[in-house]
């Protein structure tokens, strides 16, 4: 079958640190649910930049629904939805405009829909508000609203629940099991909140020091009586990536 994202040898090393990515290889099926761990600084937002072209590759390729995404970038992002680094808002429109602005792209996207995301992230009665009277969790909400929106086939979150409360954290999980169980969203999520990524995922993998050290069945592994957390500590004490340690 064909993957859903394919990462072959991605390489990136900023020109000022030295530091980023180097070799990188990963792949995703249909329907994964994917959690990217690894320590601060460890390469994972860079590798979720590389993969959207938010930033330029030294090599590897990329290739999303078996489409070269640094040949064929529109084709191959019609399908990905994400939600990056904390969004740089434009504070003046309110909930409702920037979700309209999200959505000139997407001819599919009805306002019922809008409503749908904003109801389902809590934001559907501030819709009208401007975003400069948002708090960071609720920016990061409608983020989220404008990375599920068109209802896309893969899903890239970065650091997705920072700033989320409670409700908010629990939303987040039944909104990506709904998505995956309804619709075969596949996602790739790159967090620190390990037991969420334990509860969510099918499949992980650790990056340190900018390579990808190892992946792991997640489901396999809480079968077998681990835990996500005793697996990565395991992994990146081996590693030597934890200090002090
Ligand atoms: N624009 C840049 N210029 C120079 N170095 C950078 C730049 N962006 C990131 N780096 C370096 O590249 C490495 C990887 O950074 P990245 O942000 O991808 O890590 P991360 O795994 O997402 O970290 P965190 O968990 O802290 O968010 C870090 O050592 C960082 O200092």
């Amino acid at each position: 079958m064909q993957p859903i994202l394919e990462v072959s040898s991605l390489t990136k090393l900023y020109r000022g640190s030295g530091r980023g990515i180097r070799e990188v290889s990963l792949r995703l099926e249909a329907g994964d649910i994917y959690g990217l761990l690894g320590p601060n600084g460890a390469g994972k937002t860079t590798l979720l930049k590389l993969i959207t072209g938010l930033i330029r590759a030294d090599g590897g390729t990329v290739t999303l629904f078996g489409v070269d995404r640094s040949l064929h970038h529109e084709q191959a992002m019609a399908n990905v939805g994400c939600m990056i680094e904390s969004a740089d808002f434009p504070d003046f429109l309110t909930a409702w405009q920037y979700l309209r602005q999200s959505a000139r792209f997407y001819p599919q996207v009805t306002e019922q829909r809008m409503e749908e995301v904003l109801d389902t992230v809590g934001l559907l009665g501030v819709r009208q508000e401007k975003i400069k009277g948002f708090s960071a969790g609720m920016k990061q909400k409608l983020a989220l609203a404008a990375a599920v929106l068109p209802r896309p086939k893969l899903v890239l979150l970065d650091e997705p629940t920072n700033g989320l409360d409670i409700e908010g954290t629990v939303m987040f999980r039944s909104l990506i099991r709904r998505m995956s169980a309804e619709e075969g969203t596949s996602f790739l999520i790159s967090s620190h909140m390990i037991h969420e990524l334990e509860q969510l995922c099918s499949r992980a993998g650790v990056l340190a020091g900018g390579s990808l050290k190892i992946e792991a069945d997640v489901s396999g592994l809480v079968l077998e009586g681990g835990t996500l957390e005793d697996f990565y500590m395991k992994q990146i004490r081996e590693k030597g990536e934890l200090q002090g340690a």
